[in-house]
């Protein structure tokens, strides 16, 4: 179980990126982070990675703090030295963490990295460069895996991997939080999703819940119909 208590993060000016921010979330579960543009998703996951100190506040994972649990963690961008071989990266990460050699061949293959082992990485598209973040990030089962924007780069069969994936860590008992601007993967995935605005949770829910209440029937419609009907009356 992940608990985020009192959470505030600032990067030194009088605002907060992540402000008040308290949630807990039972292993065994896909939690969605969700909010426009600048709303504070990537600080609070920077936050959850021990990336940014917070100003205020504590994250824990089965009541322990930070470096007590195994993080998988896929960023937006993945950023890789440029001038070394995909081989000479992928041996790195087999030595820096003792993979489990099953799932890695099995991953590697799904894939489809073979033919592209003796290219570097900055001759490699985007998406390419995501596969081999996949690799290093589900080559062994963590406790929390962190995913920011999963699918944004990827083409839609490596897209349904990854979503396969996300499901498999969570069958096993992994806690997955994802971010996305992707509605429709939110109500494919997440048990549940967190709404940030200003750097604060404005909805903590299930899909099933929120849809129910707004009387739609994709997330899309429900969100639409919550800031146009429900919200911004309201300020
Ligand atoms: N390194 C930084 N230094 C200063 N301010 C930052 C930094 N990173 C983020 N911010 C500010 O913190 C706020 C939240 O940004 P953040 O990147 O967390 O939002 P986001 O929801 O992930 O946005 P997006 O959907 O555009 O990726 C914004 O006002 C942003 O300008």
């Amino acid at each position: 179980m992940i608990t985020v208590n009192d959470l505030y993060i600032s990067y030194g000016s009088n605002s907060f990126a992540v402000k008040d921010v308290n949630f807990s979330v039972e292993s065994g579960n896909i939690v969605s982070i969700i909010g426009p543009n600048g709303s504070g998703k990537s600080s609070l996951i920077k936050g959850i990675l021990g990336l940014v100190r917070p100003n205020k506040g504590s994250i824990q994972f089965n009541g322990k703090e930070e470096n007590s649990y195994t993080i998988g963690y896929m960023p937006q961008t993945p950023r890789f030295p440029t001038n070394i071989k995909v081989k000479e990266l992928i041996s790195f990460f087999k030595k820096l963490e003792s993979v489990d050699e099953t799932r890695f061949d099995k991953l590697f293959n799904l894939l489809d990295l073979k033919h592209h082992q003796e290219k570097k990485i900055g001759n490699l598209s985007g998406g390419t460069k995501q596969k081999i973040s996949i690799l290093q990030c589900f080559s062994k089962q963590k406790d929390l895996y962190v995913i920011d924007e999963p699918t944004a780069s990827l083409d839609p069969y490596i897209s349904h991997l990854l979503k396969n994936l996300l499901i498999e860590q969570k069958n096993q008992g992994s806690l997955v939080l994802f971010s996305t601007h992707i509605l429709s993967e939110l109500q494919e995935l997440a048990d549940r999703f967190l709404l940030l605005s200003e750097g604060s949770i404005l909805i903590d829910d299930t899909p099933k819940n929120f849809l129910e209440k707004n009387n739609k029937v994709t997330m899309d419609e429900a969100l639409m119909h919550f800031w146009n009907e429900e919200y911004k009356t309201k300020v």
